[in-house]
């Protein structure tokens, strides 16, 4: 049988509205998430249990306690998975959850059914699953699928700092927001970027107050001449629009001066779609 290769798009949270807590501390979310054109790689073999990481991203991350194992493990398979790792960890684009999102989908490729409860992975992990665009509701397990969102050029940035994602939580200061208003069919960057104006990030002061970096890095976005900028999850990783793929270039080159990670990419169809 040949390797099984999954893709695991970067994340988007475009919008995202903390509406409550439960009792158990999670919060209530309400998103508008979209995937952009680049992300970590999965792949699997046949074979027992294991895992293997490459990728600029891969020291540091344990090949022990990895949510790729945790996913094969909840759908009861074995399999040699390599994962690439692309994405910077702990940054608000959902790489891990991505990353175990992609085995799950890999392993029913190989045969086997995907696990009841992948949320338990992760509250990513039910979004990251289709890798289309979506609301995202609940604590992260009630999904609803949008239309496609058009392919707007974007750049992503990170500062090099990991963010603790319950920190950043912890760090807020109102848990009782209104929710996104009407999420409507949007035709291009100038409707998308109007309707984002009226939405928030309401993690964004947050880990603003953790890491004052983020503030440079949107500031930096903008002088660079994105349409709209906007920190991603609980951060780092901030995302910026722009009208053409050759500007989205030239902002990515000018962001790596910082010494930050930078990509030029675009929002990008659902998985099923490519
Ligand atoms: C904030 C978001 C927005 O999409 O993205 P990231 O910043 O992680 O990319 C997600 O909700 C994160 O999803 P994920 O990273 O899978 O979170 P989990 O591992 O399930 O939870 C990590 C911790 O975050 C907090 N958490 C997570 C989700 C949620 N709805 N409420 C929470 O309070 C909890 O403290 C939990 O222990
Ligand atoms: N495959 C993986 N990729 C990234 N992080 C992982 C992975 N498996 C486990 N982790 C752990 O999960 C934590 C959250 O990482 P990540 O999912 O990248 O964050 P975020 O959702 O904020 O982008 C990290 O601290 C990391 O140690």
């Amino acid at each position: 049988m040949p390797p099984v290769v999954e893709a695991a798009p970067a994340k988007l949270n475009l919008a995202l509205h903390v509406t409550g807590r439960r009792a158990d501390g999670y919060h209530l979310l309400d998103s508008l998430v979209a995937f952009a054109g680049v992300g970590d790689v999965v792949t699997l073999e046949p074979g027992p249990l294991s895992l293997r990481i490459d990728g600029p991203f891969a020291a540091g991350l344990s090949t022990d306690d990895n949510l790729c194992l945790r996913a094969a493990r909840l759908a009861g398979a074995d399999a040699a998975i390599t994962l690439t790792k692309t994405l910077p960890v702990a940054s608000g684009i959902g790489g891990g959850s991505a990353d175990a999102a992609a085995v799950l989908r890999g392993l029913v490729q190989m045969g086997h059914a995907l696990p009841l409860q992948a949320e338990r992975l992760g509250a990513d992990v039910p979004v990251c699953l289709a890798s289309g665009p979506a609301r995202m509701q609940g604590v992260g397990e009630v999904v609803t699928p949008l239309p496609p969102l058009p392919p707007i050029p974007l750049v992503l940035v990170n500062p090099g700092i990991a963010l603790s994602t319950p920190q950043v939580f912890a760090a807020m200061d109102r848990r009782d927001n209104p929710g996104l208003p009407a999420i409507p069919r949007f035709a291009g960057l100038a409707d998308l970027t109007a309707w984002l104006a009226g939405t928030r990030n309401d993690l964004e002061p947050a880990a603003l107050s953790i890491a004052p970096a983020v503030g440079q890095v949107l500031d930096a976005l903008r002088t660079t001449g994105a349409a709209f900028a906007r920190m991603s999850g609980s951060g780092a990783t901030c995302f910026g629009f722009y009208d053409s793929p050759d500007r989205a270039r030239i902002a990515a080159t000018a962001l790596k001066r910082h010494g930050w990670w930078a990509v030029a990419t675009e929002l990008a169809p659902p998985l099923a779609a490519r």
